[in-house]
């Protein structure tokens, strides 16, 4: 299993290009995902299970989970909300799984973090299964700062946005560009990166839509996301490599890391470099891609 490196006292890079929902009541899929190159699966119980057939979704994913390992995959198990009848029952499975993060959806507020926090406590779940919440309401937009800022006393190490509900409670009308959704995009980066948490993007539901896929992983990467949340395997190399670390950009990180190693430039903060100027925090980030990049061969 993959150890749970999301977490605000764990910066350890752990790649999370793609990151692939699947129904937890579909045992095809369950078992295709162990051959998928996603970094992470997520197990869905919510959205994707119909209500009178949780309980079977709950035993499925329990069988393929004991039938074989996910390999180098982060496995995220999506819990129905708090305020639902399952919710209960779907962590007294994450008490009995392998998993390395419980995720909530339409959270709203830091209580609600807070509140999954102690409920899984309470249930038995493991304390090195992280807390990761989907960022999909007006309210979570509105209360963003505050939910991020519950992390430092809950495990809380992930925001997901869900660009399907919140389109859906904000009643926008999405353009290609994402247009309506660019100030909630923006701003779920700005709340992940102030609590040091990881920020993947929402799923775009065109299936067979190769370029406009690609399209929106490039503005989500741009946007500052680490990576984005499908929901198809066709979908999954295209975030792979949208959000690897573009090779121009790896070759001037190993120029900085080279440049500053200089016995010459050891007590400098700022250099000139091929005409540009680069400071000591250019150099944080060089490194930071450069073990993006180790961590991903090594997968
Ligand atoms: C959308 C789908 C129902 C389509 O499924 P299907 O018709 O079976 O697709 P294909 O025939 O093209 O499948 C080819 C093979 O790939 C496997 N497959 C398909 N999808 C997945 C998957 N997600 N994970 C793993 N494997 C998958 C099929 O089993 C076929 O395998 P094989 O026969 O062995 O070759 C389906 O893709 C699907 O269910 N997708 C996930 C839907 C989901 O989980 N939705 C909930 C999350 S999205 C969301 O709600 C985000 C957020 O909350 C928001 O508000 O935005
Ligand atoms: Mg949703």
């Amino acid at each position: 299993m993959v150890k749970n490196p999301a977490s605000s006292s764990a910066p350890a890079i752990c790649p999370r290009r793609s990151a692939l929902y699947m129904p937890a009541s579909n045992e095809r899929a369950l078992a295709k995902a162990r051959t998928l190159d996603c970094d992470v699966v997520i197990f869905d119980l919510e959205d994707a299970v119909a209500p009178d057939t949780k309980e079977v979704a709950r035993e499925t994913l329990a069988q393929a989970l004991a039938e074989a390992d996910y390999g180098h995959r982060e496995l995220v198990l999506r819990v129905n909300g708090r305020d639902t009848p399952w919710f209960a029952d779907d962590l007294a499975l994450a008490a009995r799984l392998s998993l390395d993060a419980v995720l909530l959806p339409k959270v709203g507020s830091p209580d609600d973090v807070h509140a999954l926090a102690e409920s899984m406590a309470a249930m038995g779940v493991a304390k090195t299964v992280a807390l990761w919440a989907m960022i999909e309401t007006p309210a979570a937009i509105l209360a963003l700062g505050d939910i991020a800022g519950s992390a430092s006393d809950t495990g809380l190490s992930a925001f997901v946005v869900g660009t399907n509900d919140l389109a859906k409670d904000m009643r926008l009308q999405a353009d290609a560009e994402r247009t309506a959704f660019q100030m909630a995009l923006s701003t779920t980066v700005m709340a992940a990166r102030a609590h040091g948490l990881v920020a993947l993007d929402g799923v775009f539901n065109g299936i067979g839509d190769a370029d406009g896929l690609v399209r929106e992983a490039e503005q989500g990467r741009r946007l500052g996301f680490d990576g984005k949340t499908v929901i198809h395997p066709s979908q999954i190399e295209a975030c792979n490599q949208v959000f690897a670390p573009d090779p121009d950009a790896l070759t001037e990180a190993h120029a900085i890391i080279a440049a500053f190693a200089e016995p010459d430039n050891a007590d400098k903060g700022v250099i000139s470099l091929n005409g540009k100027m680069v400071e000591r925090l250019h150099l944080a980030e060089a490194e930071r891609l450069v073990a993006e990049a180790e961590a991903i061969a090594t997968r």
